[in-house]
């Protein structure tokens, strides 16, 4: 287990784990011999002179207070590395996460990702704050009492000393007989985690339908999985914490009957036989709390092997020399990707020279948005390449190629911030001039004056607090600020307001001056001004031109773009 923690955490944690391991080691040592020392103080009481016992009763009142600072000790230094490997943790999984492709972000990952986050990593990481000490006294503790009882009768001792390979097996066999179902109530509880985020985020879906009153049947059924698997759990685990306790009960009693045996044969006297009772007594607590303690223990190996698993993922491979583009025109030469057994691209090849544009255009799912997420290397290609200026993306420092990219996407996120904050994010060192002029190049000074706290404004989480229109003009701001040679743009389906409309798209003129653009294009005005436009479907470029070159041509581009224009105009 120290050995996992260890591994996912890295090495340097390694030097202050053994310090406390040893620490919390000798002061269970020290409890043992603690209530060793019980042995002679009720020998001396039940002998000839009881006031014997009064150096021994000092003597332990001071092992009490050795063992207090002791314990003290070792439960700060137990604290202390699991703080501080809990910070490390969340550097590790950050920076991880951080560079995961950006296309590893799927819907089921939120779920995963957020209890991992949260519950997971407390998990994982309180095996140094609050585990480590109670397991390393539970199994310590009773091997120095029985240590202490063999040196003082080697029999009663010997027969203590039975129960430890019956706990030991009973443990095993607890631990291999819950291990599958602890692995699937985790993966339960992650799946209703994701479903919980899932039902809130629906709710306006579900209250449009009409489901106000009914249950949310993915919820439901996610629970009703985690209630059957927990059953599941407690009836694996339930045989080992009750052979646990038959075992500890069953040695104490033969205990007491060797000894009973011992004493009546004259071989040992009521004084020694009733230390040694409650010595083997001190010995069952601890040993009990195995079970419970060994079930967190395995809560915690749960999880932090799911650590481990999402920092073994792979992140981009970065180039051990980047190459630096010297110019920003865009290049697919030949790319062939795939979504698992979806052919998205299969060999296809285009290219946007520095300062033009280059409208995608097609059916739902021909793979446009996927064309730009190539681009800023959300996913790598599986055969082919993309080039910036000439140089393979993969052959770019992450952070050089993004800081190439302009995008902006149809669903923008904002952060729970204000605007200032939100269209800071373009360039962080950006100074306020330059803030203010961005936003007003996006027409979003328009929506600042009319909010009271203007630039203040906080904007609520994912951005609530503002229209759709408004969001999009955050994330045009943000663009500009940037000012990146490239731009990617993602049109918004959905039509906005007139004035939300012609703000958005002064706005996106603006951001695409001089700039080299690819835009998947939703709206006439975006096609009819862009140098190219390639038309999409079935994994191929199905039409090529100027938007007036391919209306002429009377094929799938101006079948769609009738269609389209019909129910608008109808609309
Ligand atoms: N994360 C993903 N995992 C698996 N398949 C995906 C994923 N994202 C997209 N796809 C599939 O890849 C194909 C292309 O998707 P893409 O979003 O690029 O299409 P699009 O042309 O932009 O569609 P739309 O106009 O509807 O946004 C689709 O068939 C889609 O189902």
């Amino acid at each position: 287990m120290i050995g996992l923690l260890l591994r996912v955490l890295g090495n340097e944690y390694a030097k202050p784990m053994r310090r406390t391991v040893a620490l919390m080691t000798v002061t269970a040592i020290v409890e043992g011999l603690l209530y060793a020392l019980l042995v002679p103080v009720l020998h001396k009481l039940f002998g000839a002179n009881p006031a014997d016992a009064w150096p021994y009763l000092l003597g332990f009142a001071g092992a009490v207070a050795v063992y207090a600072v002791l314990r003290y000790l070792s439960d700060v230094s137990g604290m202390r590395v699991g703080t501080s490997m809990l910070r490390g943790m969340y550097y590790k999984l950050g920076d991880h996460l951080a560079r995961l492709p950006l296309g590893w972000y799927d819907a089921t990952r939120v779920g995963d990702v957020s209890t991992m986050a949260s519950k997971g990593l407390l998990a994982a990481l309180g095996v140094a704050a609050h585990l480590l000490s109670p397991f390393i006294s539970a199994m310590v503790t009773p091997l120095t009492i029985v240590a202490v009882m063999i040196a003082y009768d080697w029999r009663l001792g010997l027969a203590a000393l039975a129960a430890a390979p019956l706990v030991a097996v009973i443990q095993k066999w607890t631990a291999r007989s819950s291990a599958a179902v602890d692995a699937e109530r985790h993966e339960r509880d992650n799946e209703a985690a994701g479903r919980v985020i899932e039902f809130i985020q629906a709710q306006p879906v579900l209250r449009a339908g009409g489901r106000t009153g009914e249950r949310f049947g993915l919820l439901d059924d996610a629970l009703r999985d985690v209630e059957r698997t927990s059953r599941r759990g407690v009836g694996a685990v339930l045989p080992g914490a009750v052979s646990l306790t038959v075992t500890v009960q069953t040695v104490f009693t033969l205990l007491l009957v060797l000894g009973t045996y011992l004493g009546l044969g004259g071989d040992i006297g009521v004084a020694e036989l009733l230390s040694i009772l409650v010595l083997a007594a001190r010995c069952a607590d601890p040993l009990l709390s195995l079970s419970d303690i060994g079930g967190k223990l395995r809560g915690a190996r749960v999880e932090l092997e799911r650590l481990d698993t999402v920092l073994r993922t792979a992140p981009l491979p970065e180039p051990a020399e980047p190459v630096r583009p010297d110019s920003h025109g865009v290049e697919f030469d030949s790319i062939t990707f795939k979504h698992g057994d979806r052919v998205v691209f299969d060999d296809v090849s285009l290219t946007v020279p520095v300062g033009q544009r280059l409208a995608v255009v097609g059916p739902s799912g021909a793979g446009k948005s996927t064309l730009l997420q190539l681009l800023a290397r959300f996913y790598d290609v599986d055969a082919g390449a993309v080039r910036i200026g000439g140089v393979d993306v993969r052959s770019m420092d992450t952070e050089d190629l993004m800081s190439r990219i302009a995008i902006v996407f149809q669903d923008v996120y904002l952060f729970d911030g204000t605007i200032e904050q939100n269209v800071r994010l373009g360039r962080p060192d950006a100074t306020d001039a330059e803030v203010r002029a961005a936003a007003s190049a996006a027409r979003l000074d328009e929506v600042i004056d009319r909010l009271p706290e203007g630039w203040s404004a906080d904007v609520g989480e994912g951005g609530a607090r503002l229209s759709g229109g408004e969001r999009q003009r955050v994330s045009i701001a943000r663009a500009l600020l940037k000012d990146a040679p490239i731009v990617l743009l993602d049109e918004v389906t959905s039509s906005l307001d007139p004035v939300n409309e012609a703000a958005v798209h002064e706005g996106i003129e603006r951001l695409m001056a001089g700039r080299t653009v690819v835009t998947v294009a939703h709206r006439m005005r975006t096609v009819r001004r862009a140098d190219r436009v390639v038309f999409l479907d079935g994994g191929k470029i199905v039409e090529e031109g100027s938007h007036d070159e391919l209306l002429l041509q009377g094929g799938r581009y101006a079948d769609f773009w009738n269609i389209s224009t019909a129910s608008t105009a109808s609309g």
